[in-house]
């Protein structure tokens, strides 16, 4: 029987994710160790009480409320606790003891990334974060390790299975979007406070961190424009589908040259984007995350699988703790955060993608003119123009006569610059020959 060295691991939470990691590292501890070359031991896991009745059965002994003696006698800490506080101090506690930290808390790295990064660079430390970013998959270590020779140019990732679920529900069964959410939270996707999900906020994090990683800057989370789901509306999920699209909430990770000033800048924003069906991302359904990846040399890569759930989850947190283990064994000072590049992060009215607007029109002569006039003077060029018409009367707009029909336009539009777009859309909006503007969704994919 080999006798390996004793590596002390310390739990902090034993929720969803915190217990399934325990479970796996008790029942594979034997085959870790012998991966790893040294045992990995829990040496406890904080709980706020140690009496409660809890779904996975653990040892007993395990517990304690006492979070920081643990902490510090620890060689690897790992935060499954969530939320910012008491998360942060412990993480710092932990790193400035010296002790790797292995944390899935999105939220904590979004807001306070840079601090925790420096302070594991300071003592020689490292901090490890896979489950934080589309749970199970693997895409922090690809971005960090796989790609770190090559040049991401552009990241379109599917993060919150909540919302996709709920899209996707909108789309293939024809729910609303509130009884889409209904059944996301009967099956346990959405929490009981869904606003993180349907709101952006969590994906918007996870952009947060992906930019980062992907763009060598960093990218706080107040540079990451959000708009979550609640928008979206049966009408735009049916006109997509027609047009051979879906909607799906992206958190978009990007490079962005200016197209005359040449100089380079980075987006990350989250909204609900139109995608082709052909795309690789639009074959992702229910819960399930992706995260499609366009590199210089590489090209395009596909990440997809499990986002969220505890066991999956784990997974990844456990690869963290080998990966920590091992550099435990070898010794040596852990892997600093790559920020050299420190590219400016773009407002959104900086961002150029393409867009589809829907607008009711009176349907007579001259309107389609009109409208194009509006598009081209705000520097908007035109790529396809569908039109369809009602027949439905409308009440008069000024100048107009009662019972006119009305038509709907579905404009696609070339690449433009969100804040020409915006001011266009205004325009549009306040002319007479405009009833309503329907829908501005943007077009990514392509
Ligand atoms: N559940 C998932 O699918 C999933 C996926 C990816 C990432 N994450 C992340 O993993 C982390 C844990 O998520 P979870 O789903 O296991 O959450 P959870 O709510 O099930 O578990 C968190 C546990 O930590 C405990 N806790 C909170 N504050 C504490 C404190 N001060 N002291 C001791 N214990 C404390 C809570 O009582 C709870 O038992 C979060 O950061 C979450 O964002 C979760
Ligand atoms: N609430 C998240 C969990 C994983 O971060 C989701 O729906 O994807
Ligand atoms: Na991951």
């Amino acid at each position: 029987m080999i006798e390996y060295r004793n590596l002390r691991v310390a739990l902090l939470g034993a929720g969803s994710v915190g217990s399934q990691v325990a479970k796996l590292l008790l029942e594979h501890g034997d085959e870790l160790a012998a991966r790893v070359g040294a045992s990995l031991e829990i040496v406890g896991i904080a709980v706020r009480d140690e009496t409660a009745t809890r779904d996975v059965d653990l040892p007993r002994h395990l517990y304690t409320t006492d979070a920081e003696s643990l902490i510090l006698g620890a060689d690897i800490v790992v935060e499954l606790m969530g939320g910012v506080e008491p998360a942060r101090s412990y993480v710092l506690l932990a790193l400035n003891s010296g002790a790797d930290v292995i944390t899935a808390n999105k939220a904590l790295l979004a807001t306070h990334g840079p601090e925790l990064f420096d302070a594991a660079e300071q003592v020689g430390a490292q901090l490890y974060y896979e489950a934080a970013v589309a749970g199970a998959i693997p895409i922090i270590r690809p971005l960090r390790d796989s790609l770190a020779g090559d040049r991401v140019n552009r990241i379109l990732g599917i993060v919150n299975g909540t919302t996709n679920f709920i899209l996707d529900r909108m789309d293939v069964d024809g729910d609303t979007l509130e009884d889409a959410l209904a059944t996301a939270t009967e099956l346990g996707y959405a929490e009981a406070d869904p606003t993180a999900d349907i709101g952006g906020y969590d994906a918007a994090q996870k952009a947060a961190i992906l930019a980062s990683l992907a763009f060598h800057t960093t990218v706080p989370i107040e540079s990451v424009y959000r708009e979550g789901i609640t928008s979206v509306n049966r009408a735009q999920v049916e006109a997509a589908r027609a047009n051979g699209s879906v909607i799906k909430l992206l958190a978009i990770c990007e490079r962005i040259v200016h197209p005359v000033t040449g100089v380079e800048g980075v987006s990350a924003r989250v909204y609900p984007a139109l995608i082709s069906r052909t795309h690789p991302l639009a074959a992702v359904h229910g819960a399930h995350n992706a995260v499609f990846v366009q590199a210089a040399a590489a090209g395009d890569l596909m990440f997809y699988g499990a986002g969220a759930g505890g066991v999956e989850t784990a997974s990844a947190v456990l690869g963290d703790l080998v990966s920590a283990a091992r550099r435990h064994v070898v010794g040596g000072p852990g892997v600093a955060e790559s920020t050299h590049a420190q590219l400016p992060v773009l407002d959104i009215g900086q961002v150029i993608t393409r867009y589809q607007i829907t607008l009711e029109v009176v349907d007579q002569p001259g309107v389609l003119a009109t409208v194009a006039r509006i598009l081209s003077d705000g520097g908007v060029s035109v790529e396809t123009v569908q039109q369809s018409i009602a027949g439905t009367p409308v009440p008069a707009l000024p100048g107009q006569e009662l019972g006119a029909a009305t038509a709907t336009l579905v404009i696609g539009t070339h690449e433009a610059e969100e804040a020409a777009l915006a001011a266009t859309v205004e325009a549009l909006s306040a002319s007479d020959v405009v009833s309503a503007v329907a829908s501005v969704l943007r077009v990514e994919g392509s």
